[in-house]
């Protein structure tokens, strides 16, 4: 069964419209997510909504509780998640307001746990191409059908933060590394959500140009959040066409997002250490046990 889950970026930590609405409180083996969970159905699609830096925006994009809030939306039996997210943009021909399918991504994060997997249980899963494709289709459609100027395919910077980047990273990501859009938050995510075998669409929402932009001296969040109201009810919207055109019985996913850990666990069963292994069954039970 399809359960379709969304990770709300800046500015959106909440969505209006489900049946059966109401907010839980999830607790998982790697901590609390950033906040309860929005659960309901939508079109008869069960849905699940996290702020992922929970209501009233608290979590610094490094204290984002990246593996409690994946683990709390498998844990609630996530099948598919569309992460919606505030980014700038390195392209003249990708203005504030568009929104761009990404596919690829250069993760520069380093303070954050990337793995659900460590001493004890290891796994290396691959990456290679970090989004769902099918899934990334169907909320480009929907996307598109909510109004937004969509792009399909682009490359992801992902950055520390919480300061935005320097004049000559700006140009060393838009030069020479060719990266489309830059944030601070799809890292380690896209990871993460690999990890637990759940699809991945993550739609970059357009809000400024970066500082390489002649025009654009300096990020200003207050620009961001202007233009994040007018990407926000695009967004909301494109979740709405987007329930309607999922279907509630899931099949198996053509890219082998759902399958991720098949051939990817290394450490010898007799070597594993049986606490860590408990701690890991809303991941990877189904290739544990
Ligand atoms: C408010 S601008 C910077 C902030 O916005 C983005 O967050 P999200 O990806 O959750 O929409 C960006 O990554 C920064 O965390
Ligand atoms: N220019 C930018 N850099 C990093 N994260 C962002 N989120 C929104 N705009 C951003």
């Amino acid at each position: 069964m399809t359960v379709l889950g969304i990770i709300g970026g800046s500015g959106l930590y909440e969505i209006a419209g489900l049946q059966n609405a109401e907010w839980r409180s999830v607790e998982t083996p790697f901590g609390a997510p950033s906040d309860a969970l929005f659960t309901g159905t939508l079109d008869g699609l069960q849905l699940v909504f996290l702020p992922r830096h929970g209501r009233g925006h608290v979590h610094t994009p490094s204290s984002v509780p990246y593996k409690a809030n994946i683990c709390a939306l498998k844990q609630l039996g996530v099948t598919d998640i569309v992460s919606l997210s505030a980014t700038g943009s390195f392209r003249e021909d990708m203005p504030p307001g568009d929104f761009v399918m990404v596919d690829q991504f250069i993760d520069r994060t380093f303070a954050r746990e990337k793995s659900f997997f460590g001493p004890g249980c290891v796994a290396h899963v691959s990456v290679a191409h970090p989004t769902c494709k099918r899934l990334s289709a169907m909320v480009s459609d929907a996307a598109r059908q909510s109004g937004a100027n969509v792009h399909d395919g682009g490359t992801y910077l992902a950055m520390e933060g919480p300061q935005f980047s320097t004049l000559a990273e700006s140009r060393l990501y838009r030069e020479v590394w060719n990266c489309d859009v830059i944030g601070m938050t799809n890292m380690p995510e896209a990871k993460l959500a690999r990890e637990a075998e759940i699809c991945y669409a993550p739609v970059a929402m357009v809000t400024d140009f970066d500082c390489w932009h002649p025009d654009h001296d300096a990020v200003e969040v207050a620009d961001i959040v202007r233009t994040l109201m007018g990407n926000a009810d695009r967004a909301r919207s494109t979740v709405v066409h987007l329930a309607k055109g999922l279907a509630a019985q899931r099949d198996v996913c053509p890219c082998g997002c759902d399958r991720a850990l098949e051939t990817a666990l290394i450490t010898a069963p007799e070597a594993r250490d049986p606490e860590f292994v408990k701690k890991l069954q809303p991941i990877a039970g189904r290739v544990l046990n």
